[in-house]
């Protein structure tokens, strides 16, 4: 490969950091800074160690390694269980060193077999590509509060530390066979393999072992080298499930550098400091003892539509006192000094959960940002008044408007095909909640202020990590169609944050499912107005029925007050004349109201 050359300013600057890193490691020697491993040990995060553990430590103090945890989109959310892993990255991207989340989009389809008696059943290929994305992004939007977090907690930003999401495939999809099987292959030997706990239990008393899941650890060795290779990662972290991975993934590791036979290329290996090291962090458990996740089905999600950021902040708030002071430690990033005030606090007097509640609120910032969190808190308190006497919390009622699934945004969603086959732009951006009405759809895509996700003609498997985003211009309706992802997904996004996932259904599907879009025909007042104005010439019996609805519609709000019925006239020709007339009254209202929301540029064209 042909390496580029550094400018002056660019080596400048990789000296200056590495001479800081220097200065910071004889601090520590003297007992002037503290290891981060000390800290990660001391927060609860270690439970085991592959490799020696003053290694590490030394390695942490003297190099600004890189380290890396891996996911599987086998769901498509991240849950609180999956934060424990990420802690310790988050915590060495503050303290400068390069950290890394991988989502393992060829791992999950073939499906890590560790602790599982029955194999995973196989993806739908739209689920998995939904999946992947859904996590990707979650992730992007994860190292975005981690940025607020560290801003607030005044860590300085370094200049040579990096984060970052990397995603198997963009190895995996051209990794020739040959060259695992005789850099790794030909090094590891069964017996060890077969003879891994997980795995007798799965051949004994699970329903046998694919070859395919019997070489996932070597898969998951590879990532680690391949990650060495590009981007200097030398520590692996997963929950402690994944011990065993971490342990084979150190022998493929070595056997890929060993088999190096360019010593340019190769990765040094010179003393015990240039080997791969990796830890585990504890499981979260569920108040039985299950690992918290997608398999045990206790997940609390990361995505705000399965679980509302309101029940996460509550799932948090009940979490009981005796674990309290170690989810502190291990979810949030508040100094240990700040935690053992807290504790202190809490002690005084329980029954204000004062500890449970910041927990909450420093989990959810996290989450779902600062501001979330913070609306999160004022709902909780508004629902729950004083705990009475007895310190059970009481129900009140409810104040401001909780999430909802119905009132949350969506990240995935379903639209109909026709829709994007053959509407403009802004009315498919209308449809997917990112502009407020088609022709402001339209002046987004005048402004290319929206994008879309993946090439035209995309057929392969998405790689979310090399998805590009292209800018959406008002271009024909036809066109919106050549950005379908395996011809079912469409993927938009406002800002950098505001991402669409659309699955695209076919019309009847759509239809059966029950939902409305924004801006779908005839589900405005308008539309549905002058469709009954036209089926009232022709059926008079229709009339009285509307008539119903409408009265029902509008007494509905002052009935209670009122307790007043409505009689209707008998003579019908004067009554559908009555009914036509307050049709044509609310349908000029409600034109007008239209009129001003989408303003001169309504896209009528494209009805
Ligand atoms: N409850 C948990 N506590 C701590 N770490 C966890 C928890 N759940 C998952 N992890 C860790 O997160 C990382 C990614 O896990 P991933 O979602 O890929 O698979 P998984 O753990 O097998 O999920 P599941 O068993 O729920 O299907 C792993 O390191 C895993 O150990
Ligand atoms: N095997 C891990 C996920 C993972 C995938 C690829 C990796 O390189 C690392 C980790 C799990 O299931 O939890």
């Amino acid at each position: 490969m042909k390496k580029k050359l550094k400018s002056p300013k660019y080596t400048a600057k990789v000296e200056d950091a590495e001479n800081e890193w220097d200065h910071q490691a004889e601090k520590i020697k003297k007992g002037e800074a503290k290891n981060l491993w000390d800290v990660l040990e001391e927060r609860g995060f270690v439970k085991d160690v592959a490799g020696k553990r003053e290694t590490i430590r030394e390695l942490m103090r003297t190099r600004r390694i890189g380290a890396y945890v891996g996911i599987d989109p086998t769901a498509n959310s991240l849950h609180l269980g999956h934060l424990v892993p990420l802690m310790p990255l988050f915590w060495m991207y503050m303290h400068g060193y390069k950290a890394f989340s991988l989502v393992g989009g060829s791992t999950a389809r073939i499906g890590d077999p560790t602790d599982r008696l029955q194999s995973r059943a196989p993806l739908a290929k739209s689920d998995y590509v939904a999946n992947m994305a859904k996590i990707h992004f979650q992730l992007k939007t994860l190292w975005t509060h981690i940025e607020e977090q560290a801003r607030l907690r005044g860590f300085e930003k370094k200049w040579a530390s990096r984060k970052g999401i990397v995603n198997n495939n963009a190895w995996w999809n051209s990794q020739p066979m040959y060259e695992i099987m005789k850099r790794v292959g030909m090094y590891l030997r069964l017996g060890p393999m077969l003879s891994r706990d997980t795995v007798k239990k799965k051949m004994e008393a699970g329903d046998g072992m694919s070859v395919a899941e019997l070489c996932y650890p070597i898969m998951q060795g590879w990532d680690w080298f391949e990650l060495a290779r590009q981007l200097g990662v030398q520590m692996q972290i997963g929950g402690s499930d994944q011990f065993g991975n971490i342990l084979t993934g150190i022998e493929v590791f070595k056997a890929a550098r060993n088999s190096d036979k360019d010593p340019a290329s190769r990765l040094p290996r010179d003393n015990e400091l240039d080997d791969p090291v990796g830890f585990t962090v504890p499981l979260l458990t569920d108040s039985k003892g299950a690992k918290f996740g997608k398999t045990a089905g206790n997940a609390v999600w990361l995505d705000p539509f399965l679980t509302s950021i309101y029940d996460m902040y509550g799932y948090l708030v009940r979490r009981p006192d005796a674990d309290v002071e170690r989810l502190l430690k291990l979810l949030t990033f508040l100094p240990l000094e700040d935690i053992q005030q807290l504790m202190a606090d809490h002690t005084n007097d329980p029954s204000r959960r004062v500890a449970q509640h910041r927990l909450a609120l420093e989990v959810t910032s996290l989450i779902h940002g600062t501001r979330n969190a913070a609306d999160a808190a004022e709902q909780h308190r508004a629902m729950y008044r004083k705990p009475a006497p007895d310190g059970e919390e009481q129900y009140q009622a409810v104040v401001g408007h909780p999430t909802t699934p119905t009132n949350r945004p969506r990240m995935d969603m379903m639209l109909p095909r026709s829709l994007i086959m053959s509407t403009s732009i802004g009315r498919i951006l209308q449809a997917a909640g990112l502009a407020d009405s088609a022709s402001a759809g339209h002046r987004l895509a005048a402004t290319q202020g929206a994008y879309i996700g993946g090439a035209p003609g995309q057929k392969r498997a998405m790689d979310p990590s090399a998805l590009a985003f292209t800018p959406v211009k008002v271009w024909a309706a036809q066109d919106t169609q050549k950005y379908l992802i395996d011809d079912e997904y469409l993927i938009l996004r406002k800002g950098k944050h505001n991402l669409r996932i659309i699955k695209v259904v076919s019309d009847e599907e759509y239809a059966a499912s029950g939902l409305t879009y924004p801006g779908q025909p005839y589900t405005g007042v308008v539309r549905k107005t002058n469709m009954r104005l036209k089926e009232i010439k022709h059926d008079s019996t229709l009339a009285e029925k509307i008539a119903k609805e409408l009265e029902a519609e509008s007494n509905a709000q002052k009935e209670a007050a009122s307790g007043r019925t409505l009689i209707f006239p008998e003579d019908k020709g004067r009554q559908r004349r009555e009914i036509e007339e307050r049709l044509r009254e609310q349908l000029k209202k409600s034109e007008e109201r239209e009129e001003g929301e989408e303003g001169p540029e309504s896209d009528e064209k494209t009805k």
